[in-house]
């Protein structure tokens, strides 16, 4: 078959967008797993963190589902959900969509640029869930938030949520983001273990100042990100509730891709959602001749380049200088 694909990036987290609805493609649940394995591949693959399935829905203006590097389908995206509420936007001529995800529909606004020249999508991450079986997460908790977890570290101090996607947060100094930590305790939670059987993303939270905080995420099925949209929004969720940022007001977070700003928004009853602000950026089209049975063995032909990525590349020069002066 020729599968025609876009590849993008949300703050530097990269993605093949796969419009199976304008193209008429039918996947099996295997198809689409394999794809995420074949082409997201750095090695043998195009290369990517994901894979974005743009579909049809019958209650929104689209569908979106995200399947990971390691072809295991996630709940939720919330870079990836930018770049595809981009393309639908583009595909519709609006500015304003709504697209229906695995637990909810979901706005995705046009906002204003976030970077001269880089246009910026405003996207609501909900539902926002604290009970610890929604990751699931068992520690003979029903909640955890800013504290320690034996099992985990002897120093370190979590909170964990589910956006719907799960999500590990530690907020830390200098010394804790630079340490081995992360990797150690993320490996172990995404490999076999009884405390989260399904994985979990986790985040490294620096206060860098007032509405102002770095994130680096290693990702479930994928591995450390440049950045992960929604363990931002999490991440930005659980500093607000530390009072070391204000709801309602936008916070820039910075990440190794770059920056995106998230505002959290507390409803009636304890209920939250948070807008996550940033790029929608196109690196190229193509076209993949594979076989759906063997996608390992593609030829990618007709590749367009598009012109985004410059002023993109100004933007994170930008943040690297200010996190290397600043930060690090
Ligand atoms: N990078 C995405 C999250 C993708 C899914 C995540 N790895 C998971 O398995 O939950 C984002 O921008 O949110």
């Amino acid at each position: 078959m020729e599968l025609k694909l876009i590849k993008g990036h949300g703050s530097g987290n990269d993605f093949l967008l796969i419009d199976e609805w304008t193209h008429r493609y039918t996947f099996t649940e295997e198809n689409r797993r394999d794809l995420a394995l074949a082409l997201c591949d750095r090695e043998t693959g195009i290369g990517a963190d994901g894979i974005l399935f743009v579909m049809e829905s019958r209650q929104a203006d689209a569908k979106m589902r995200i399947f990971n590097s390691d072809g295991s389908e996630a709940s939720m995206c919330g870079n990836g959900l930018r770049l595809h509420g981009r393309y639908v936007c583009d595909k519709l001529g609006r500015n304003e969509i709504v697209v229906e995800t695995n637990k909810a529909n979901l706005y995705v606004k046009r906002d204003g640029d976030i970077y001269e020249g880089v246009p910026a999508y405003r996207v609501e991450i909900s539902p926002v869930l604290f009970e610890l079986e929604s990751l699931p997460m068992m520690i003979g908790k029903d909640r955890l938030f800013d504290e320690k977890v034996e099992k985990l570290s002897d120093s370190i101090r979590f909170s964990a949520l589910a956006v719907p996607n799960p999500h590990l947060i530690a907020v830390g100094d200098r010394t804790v983001i630079a340490s081995g930590e992360q990797k150690r305790i993320a490996e172990m939670l995404n490999g076999p273990n009884d405390i989260c059987p399904d994985g979990v993303n986790v985040s490294f939270v620096y206060p860098i100042k007032d509405s102002a905080i770095y994130v680096r995420t290693f990702e479930r099925g994928v591995g450390f990100t440049n950045a992960c949209g929604t363990a931002m929004s999490a991440s930005t969720l659980t500093t607000c509730q530390l009072g070391l940022n204000h709801y309602d007001t936008p916070v820039d977070v910075y990440n190794n891709g770059g920056k995106v700003r998230c505002v959290v928004h507390q409803h009636e009853a304890g209920r939250y959602s948070i807008d996550l602000i940033g790029n929608g950026t196109y690196l190229f089209e193509a076209v993949a001749h594979l076989e759906l049975d063997s996608p390992r063995h593609f030829q990618l032909k007709d590749q367009k380049t598009y012109k985004e990525q410059a002023a993109y590349d100004q933007l994170r020069e930008e943040v690297e200088s200010y996190l290397n002066v600043d930060v690090f």
